[in-house]
Order: C-alpha cells, then structure tokens, then sequence
C-alpha cells in the first residue's frame, strides 16, 4: 500500500477581501498534484480556531500544513505547531491586509495560487528561526513598551487605503503617549540597565513596511535583533523613524542594536506596566524570557530568488513627505 503525504490548509475565509473562497478548488489541485492527500479546514470566529487546528492536524501526522490568511492565522497556526516534537512543514498563502511574513519568505503576496505553487519548485524548503517569550511563540517581531500598539493598531480599513502609510500616520498620533520606563535587559551575557522607551526583537527584516528596520536579518541564524530605544522624545522618534526608513538608526546613540540569541526583559519599578506584543497581537506583560529556537521550522519559501520589494512610487513619496515634515518639526523645536 501507497502511504501518500497529507496535507491540511487552514483558511480563513474572512481575511482580506475574503479572496481565498474562489480560489480554494485550485488551491487544493495544486497540492494535489504535488503528491498530497489535501483538505481544507475554514477557521471560525472562535478564539485559537486556527491554533487548534495546526496542534490536532500535526498531532494527527500530517506532513504539511498551510496557513492561508493573514498574519493573525499564522501566528495562531505557528503557536499551534511550534510547541510540539513532531512539527509539519508549514507553508503559507498570504490573504491578510500586511502579510509580513510572506513578504520575508518572498511567498506571492498578490495571487494566492501563485503563493500555493511553490510548492512545485525545486529548492523551496527552508529551515528558519522561531521566536520564544515565555509560553508563546513569534515569527517576526516582538515589540516592548509603554505603547507597543505603535506600529500595529492600524485600523484595518485604514491598512488597506493607505497601505504602508497608515503605520505613519497612526504612529505619528500614539508617540506622544510613549513613556519610558526603567529597565533590565540582559541579553547573551550583557545588561542594559537604564531607561528605555521601546524594544524590538526582530526575526525577518519585514515589519509593517520598514523593510529597513533590521537592515542585516537573517532567518536561520539563531539569533534576534535587538533594538533598544532609549530616546522617547517625540521629535526623537520621529526622527527614528525617518532614520529606520533608510537602515541607517542602527548607528544612532538613542539606540542599542545587538544580536542575540536569549534575552530576559524585566521593568525595575512594580508601578511600570511593560507591555509585549508579538507579531502584532498583545502578548502579556514582561518580565518575559525569549529565547530563539534556532532553525525550528521547516517552511516553503522563495529564498533563493532575488527580492523584489522595490517601493512603490507612491509609497516613495509619502516617505519624502514624512521625512520633510520631521526635519521642519525638528528645527521648529530648536528654535
Ligand atoms: N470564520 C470566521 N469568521 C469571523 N472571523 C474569523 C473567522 N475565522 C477567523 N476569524 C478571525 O480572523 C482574525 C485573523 O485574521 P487574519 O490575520 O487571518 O486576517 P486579516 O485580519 O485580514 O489580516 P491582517 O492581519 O494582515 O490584516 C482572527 O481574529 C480570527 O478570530
């Protein structure tokens, strides 16, 4: 008897433009053909429905399983399978307003049954680096602070107009509620004590449009990067922010920029509310331990294609405006 490979597609058939219904028959054909028994399950309004699914489908011995939808299905899908000795591959069809991590795979962003055909090609098959804080798991970025909706809570309306622009905008409007807070941070053997307003530890270089936060990332080499802010000021941030647009904060003094593999976030005063969010969802509160899970999941990528993320013009300009905009507000202030 044939034992043929299996694979489990969770879907969600409410991200984005509910685009992924039409094309469900020929997502499933494409899996077929190569060589897996395929079925599909549609995620429910149910919180961890898509969680639940990824643990049981794994459990159950499917070989692979694909996460379609947006970032929200996947991180609940990777926190299903990530905990577990038996992990499935995992591949993913992008169908959310971001996509982040599809953009860091180099998976389709625009054609789900492109997205799907990857599969088909030779030398897809990537081992990568999963994040770890205290019981959850993250495949992009953890962020820390008094604010950390600073890059995320972007309406999801708000998102699809304004794409990239809209994470200025809102980011622009929430700075001045950032405070800093004092804190421990003990990464691989150093300390930074002190006050710091945010911190990020980054998987991929792609969070919320700036591809150049993390202008060096690699997704296999066990390590985060991690970034301390310790500036809060809003003209200072906003600076930052204009800085991190071009790669070029990762040299600035308000920032520390280390690599590490375990990194232990502890608020020094009980009053300090330190808030952690992981891959853009409230992840709770430090103190809380990461740890990266060094080449912890087998994944379909595109990696060995050359990336193609040029920015659009429109996306150009708005960038140009925001710069000017910081550099007036700037001398305005020194004045
Ligand atoms: N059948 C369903 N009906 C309503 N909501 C659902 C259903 N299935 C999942 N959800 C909800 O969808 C959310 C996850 O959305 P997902 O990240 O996949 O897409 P998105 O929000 O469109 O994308 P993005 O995060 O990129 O903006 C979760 O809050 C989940 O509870």
């Amino acid at each position: 008897m044939v034992m043929h490979k299996r694979a489990r597609i969770i879907y969600n058939p409410t991200s984005g433009r509910e685009a992924l219904r039409g094309d469900l028959v020929d997502i499933l054909a494409v899996y077929e053909q190569a060589g897996y028994e395929t079925s599909a399950y549609a995620t429910t309004p149910e919180p961890n429905s898509a969680k639940n699914e990824a643990t049981r489908a794994a459990k159950e011995g499917f070989d692979l399983i694909v996460a379609a939808g947006g970032d929200g299905t996947l991180s609940e899908v990777i926190n299903g399978i990530a905990g577990l000795k038996q992990r499935p591959t995992l591949a993913v069809i992008p169908a959310g307003t971001t996509n982040d991590y599809a953009r860091a795979l180099r998976v389709p962003r625009e054609d789900p049954i492109a997205a799907a055909k990857l599969i088909l090609k030779t030398n897809n098959r990537f081992k990568i680096d999963v994040g770890k804080a205290n019981d959850n798991y993250f495949m992009n970025i953890a962020a820390g602070g008094t604010l950390t909706e600073l890059t995320y809570e972007v309406p999801s309306q708000m998102k699809s107009l304004f794409g990239y622009a809209a994470y200025f905008a809102k980011g622009a409007e929430l700075l001045p509620q950032i405070k800093p807070v004092e804190m421990s941070i003990k990464y691989d053997g150093q300390e930074f004590r002190g006050k710091a307003s945010t911190i990020f530890l980054a998987l991929t270089n792609s969070v919320g449009g700036f591809e150049q936060i993390v202008p060096d990332a690699s997704l296999d080499d066990g390590n985060f990067s991690l970034i301390i802010v310790k500036d809060s000021s809003l003209v200072g941030m906003l600076q930052l922010m204009t800085k991190a647009l071009k790669g070029t904060h990762v040299d600035d003094p308000r920032i520390i920029y280390a690599k590490a593999k375990d990194v232990m976030v502890t608020p020094l005063d009980d009053q300090d509310r330190l808030m952690i969010n992981l891959d853009g969802e409230y992840g709770g509160d430090a103190p809380m331990h990461f740890v990266n899970l060094k080449q912890h999941l087998e994944v379909i990528a595109n990696l060995d294609e050359i990336p193609n993320d040029a920015l659009t013009a429109d996306m150009k300009k708005y960038e140009d405006d925001f710069v000017r905009g910081v550099d007036e507000l700037a001398d305005q202030t020194a004045h």
